[in-house]
């Protein structure tokens, strides 16, 4: 038996441009209004069992959120149908059904019931209720005067203790402190081994993955892949990197163009770094990566002199607030290049490149053993790395754990 059904659903939002104003546009749309279609979800389907957690992932716009309003039906779909069984809880919209004017705790009163809670019923349930959302102090306050964590805590305490069958999530967890979302993970862990179906949209793929049985991955208003966390989020990073790769292959091209024309000011030129490539583990050109794959620096140059077996090449990685993160050389790495050919390639392989989410910029050099620069090339490329786990840091120590 499923929790939720969506069946071939499609969603059309009419956007309205207002009345004609010139004469022309009056007589040929005869005083109608100028109305814009737009289809947010064509034709989507997916069925989620009973006790099943699903992490609905995709770029901003997508149409996620829509689909989750459609299961929550705050609205409806304009073909196809959606079917839930059991009390649907939602977390979609931050604080909407809470009265400005109403203090923490007549919300609750106010949102229970919407829940066809009574009120004895919801007064044996306020003290867990507020208890979980940890705003004690200001629960007789109206919740105008809370911030977007607090309303974030007291809607999420009132979504988890109305006994749901189906909860909701629209990227809220992202709100709260660390200490909150903790608590929040935790009840939902909880949520999942009392066999409730949850639904999660997230740009955050490590809760995704921590979370959900299955991952739904929906791209300009279709499902474009369904599987585990693992291989969806695989699937959707890769095609990020993909598309990030163009942007930045775009630009390296652009900015190699500049290079040419503007004169080489650093080093003595006896020897020049011609170009710089990242490649991936099958030898492709790649600027976007994953924590742990594997990557290679591919530096082409041009000896213009001879230098004997005086030469050093270098490469360093730095963060954007310009830490240097990684630098090595050949001198470091004792490797002792004797003769370099008139024009040749130098390749920096690395097992697993460890670095953390974030973007990273590339030097490469060419120096004398004293350290007197051929050439330099700073910030020559722009990577981004992504990671499916959510460690904190710069870069993944290679690690294992022993609890004795
Ligand atoms: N009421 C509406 N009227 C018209 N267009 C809308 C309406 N609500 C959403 N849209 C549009 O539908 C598309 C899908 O929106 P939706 O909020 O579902 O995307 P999303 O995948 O959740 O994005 P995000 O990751 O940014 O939250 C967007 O282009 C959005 O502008």
């Amino acid at each position: 038996m499923y929790a939720i059904e969506v069946n071939n659903v499609t969603k059309i939002f009419k956007i309205h441009r207002g009345k004609p104003t010139t004469l022309k546009d009056r007589l040929i749309l005869r005083n109608r209004n100028l109305v814009d279609e737009f289809i947010p979800l064509n034709n989507v389907s997916l069925k989620v069992k009973k006790g099943e957690s699903i992490g609905i992932i995709g770029e901003n716009g997508s149409g996620k959120s829509t689909l989750l309003k459609l299961i929550s039906k705050i609205i409806y779909p304009d073909k196809g149908e959606i079917i839930t069984r059991g009390k649907v809880s939602s977390l979609i919209e931050l604080g909407a059904g809470f009265h400005p004017d109403f203090t923490g705790r007549e919300n609750i009163y106010v949102n229970a019931s919407i829940f066809g809670f009574k009120k004895r019923e919801i007064d044996k349930k306020i003290d867990d209720i507020i208890s979980f959302s940890e705003l004690e102090e200001f629960i007789d306050v109206p919740v105008r005067t809370y911030s977007s964590g607090m309303y974030m805590r007291l809607a999420f305490s009132v979504a988890i203790n109305i006994d749901p069958d189906i909860l909701l999530i629209d990227e809220i967890l992202a709100v709260g402190d660390e200490h909150f979302q903790k608590k929040c993970f935790n009840k939902m862990s909880e949520f999942k081994k009392r066999d409730i179906t949850i639904v999660i949209v997230s740009h955050d793929l490590g809760s995704i993955e921590r979370l959900c049985d299955k991952a739904v991955w929906i791209d300009k208003g279709i499902v474009k892949e369904v599987g585990t966390p693992r291989d969806v989020i695989r699937s959707y990073l890769d095609f990020l990197a993909e598309r990030d790769n163009k942007k930045a292959l775009n630009d390296k091209e652009k900015s190699i163009k500049a290079d040419i024309i503007e004169e080489h000011t650093i080093g003595t030129g006896e020897i020049r770094i011609t170009d710089v490539k990242l490649l991936d583990a099958t030898g492709e050109e790649k600027n976007t990566f994953v924590t742990g794959d594997e990557a290679s620096i591919k530096i082409l140059y041009k000896r213009n002199a001879e230098v004997g077996n005086d030469v050093v090449f270098g490469m360093a990685i730095y963060n954007n607030n310009g830490l240097n993160c990684y630098g090595t050389n050949t001198h470091l790495d004792n490797i002792n290049i004797k003769a370099l050919k008139d024009k040749g390639e130098v390749i920096f392989r690395m097992r697993n490149l460890n670095l953390l989410d974030g973007e990273y910029f590339l030097d490469v050099s060419c120096h004398r053993v004293s350290g007197e620069l051929y050439d330099y090339k700073k910030s020559v490329l722009t990577f981004n790395m992504y990671s499916l786990i959510k460690e904190v840091g710069i870069f993944r120590l290679d690690h294992e754990w022993q609890i004795l």
